[in-house]
């Protein structure tokens, strides 16, 4: 497996080889460039962030490299643990998933009525060699990878902090455990890279440190390259080795963290400055005729609409284009 990098693009030294690429890549809905010829190269091992403000593009870039959507123009290429390279659009979800890009979404989607164990055994079964007709028939290569299943769901489980859980309803679990769940069965299809949409999303500041955590011996322990779409700065900061940044379906920057994190183009993009310098002196102007104190300026903390919006468009797309095919 992959090094643990010690700085971006590198792995103990030496430069780790590119496992994922996208070039000029181009997504339209209608008149509307949601991923406008966007360029990105992910290193093997590295855990690399893609931050924005809503509706930037980071979930149509994760739905291009996962095959739920098939972007018009441009390349996505997949290097292989043996140095294969793939080419990705065009392929269906479950194509990409066996070459080795798993993802968890942004809405959890597991399935409630089955346990945690459960969970993870289907997908890891998945990445088994028996046909339906030799597990019906119980042949010994069935009951042997079943065994394998079984004993992968455990370990996995055990891995994210569920062992507690492993019987329970997926639909009992609290929020931030359904959230490690879900990362226990994307990572039981054995990928070499793991795509985590807003992991963050709904979880309380324990559940996060629990989670930046959990991303960091993704990493370490078992090898696995993390591509991370995250809201939460301190996460993105604390576990990322480097980022890039989306606005407007464009790449605007990309480097180590601290340095985008002082890049005036991003600053710009979250904050609007202008906009939300101009809103400040307003405000202030008609707190000191009201004589009350001003507003604290919190619409302006992120450009671009509202997510609940954006996640709705995404996730009805999503599904309609898994249904197309
Ligand atoms: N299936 C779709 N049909 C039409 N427009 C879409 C579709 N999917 C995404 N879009 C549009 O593409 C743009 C980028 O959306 P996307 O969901 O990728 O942004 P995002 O950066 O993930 O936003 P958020 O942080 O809110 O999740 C938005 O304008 C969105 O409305």
């Amino acid at each position: 497996m992959s090094a643990v990098l010690d700085k971006p693009g590198q792995a103990g030294g030496a430069v780790a080889p590119t496992v994922l690429r996208a070039e000029r890549v181009t997504l339209r809905f209608g008149g509307l460039t949601s991923l406008d010829s966007v360029d990105l190269s992910m290193a093997a091992g590295e855990v690399l962030a893609v931050i924005g403000p809503n509706g930037a593009g980071k979930t149509s870039l994760f739905n291009s490299l996962t095959g739920v959507y098939t972007p018009q123009e441009g390349r996505i290429t997949f290097v292989d643990g043996q140095g294969r390279e793939h080419a990705l659009i065009g392929k269906t979800t479950h194509a990409v998933n066996r070459l080795g890009l798993a993802r968890t979404f942004q809405n959890i989607r597991l399935f409630g009525a089955l346990t945690a164990h459960e969970n993870v055994k289907v997908a890891a079964e998945t990445r088994q060699r028996s046909g339906p007709i030799s597990v019906i028939l119980g042949l010994p290569r069935a009951r042997r990878e079943e065994r394998e299943a079984d004993a992968t769901a455990e370990r996995l489980l055990a891995f994210v902090g569920l062992s507690g859980r492993i019987n329970e309803a997926a639909s009992s679990l609290s929020y931030g455990e359904q959230r490690r769940l879900e990362i226990a069965r994307a990572l039981a299809t054995e990928p070499r890279v793991l795509l985590l949409d807003e992991p963050a999303a709904g979880t309380n500041a324990t559940e996060k440190l629990e989670l930046e955590e959990l991303i960091r011996r993704i990493n370490t322990e078992l090898g696995v390259g993390v591509l991370l779409i995250e809201h939460d700065m301190r996460l993105v900061m604390s576990v990322a080795h480097r980022v890039v940044v989306l606005n407007f379906g464009r790449v605007i920057a990309q480097g180590a963290p601290e340095e985008v994190q002082r890049d005036p183009v991003v600053v710009e993009a979250y904050l609007g400055t202008s906009g939300a310098e101009e809103a400040a002196a307003d405000q202030a102007d008609q707190a000191d005729q009201a004589g009350t104190a001003g507003g604290d300026g919190g619409d302006g903390e992120r450009a671009g609409g509202t997510g609940d919006a954006g996640q709705d468009d995404e996730d009805g797309a999503a599904r309609s284009g898994q249904e197309e095919r």
